[in-house]
């Protein structure tokens, strides 16, 4: 079995939750408010330039010189939707330049960072993949479900993640991933599985905080 059909397996019941969530729902409705998907660009960029720094510290981890080029690749890949969600959504939104990351957004770029960077390389690919596979089958979901896309006026987000450039680049992550755990002794992929079972946690964490617009309580 592959590690990724196990570790499918163990996130099936989040998953079912992620899409349910009423942020999802709402996305897919078209009817979620400017104001939630305002807050939710906002931590995202946040996010998305966390991400970049912890896909690239995964680069220069690799030793095989194709997953140092794939990592770097991602790593400007989300540096790009960040600065495209600057040019485009922070100036319709009216976003400040300067973004606070909500508790939830700090939790989960300091995770992805500190995996990134302190544990093993194959642990901190799988502390990412969620952040890859799980956008693709949920960008996937909402753009087969919704009804008259040029309607929603979110349609260019939901593109986003159901193109064909970001299916790419995950179907690279989970191939990468799954060599490295053939790789890996059982202790080593149990400790891949629980990484790649956070990082779903706290993508759900993630959209679930952006629909309560979290703010920091001190
Ligand atoms: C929180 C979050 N996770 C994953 C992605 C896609 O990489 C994103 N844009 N935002």
């Amino acid at each position: 079995m592959k590690w990724t059909d196990k570790a499918w397996t163990r996130i099936a019941p989040h998953f079912d939750r992620i899409i349910n969530l009423p942020f999802n729902q709402e996305l897919l409705q078209g009817s979620l408010s400017k104001e939630r998907f305002k807050f939710y660009m906002a931590q995202d960029a946040y996010y998305l330039g966390e991400f970049g720094k912890a896909l690239s510290t995964i680069s220069g981890r690799m030793k095989d010189l194709d997953q140092v080029l794939a990592f770097s690749q991602f790593a400007s890949g989300a540096i790009v939707v960040e600065r495209a969600l600057h040019e485009g959504y922070f100036k319709v939104l009216g976003i400040p330049d300067q973004i606070e990351p909500s508790p939830t957004c700090l939790l989960y770029t300091n995770f992805l960072l500190t995996k990134s960077a302190y544990s093993n390389v194959e642990v901190a690919v799988a502390a990412v993949l969620p952040c890859f596979w799980i956008y693709k089958l949920v960008g996937d979901h909402i753009y087969s479900l919704q009804d008259g896309i040029g309607d929603n006026p979110y349609k260019n987000w939901i593109d986003t993640y159901a193109g064909e450039d970001f299916a790419k680049s995950v179907a690279q992550a989970i191939e990468i991933t799954n060599q490295l755990a053939e790789n890996s002794s059982e202790a080593l992929q149990e400790e891949m599985l629980e990484a790649f079972e956070m990082a779903t946690k706290l993508e759900w964490m993630f959209w679930d905080s952006a629909y309560r617009l979290e703010k920091w309580e001190i």
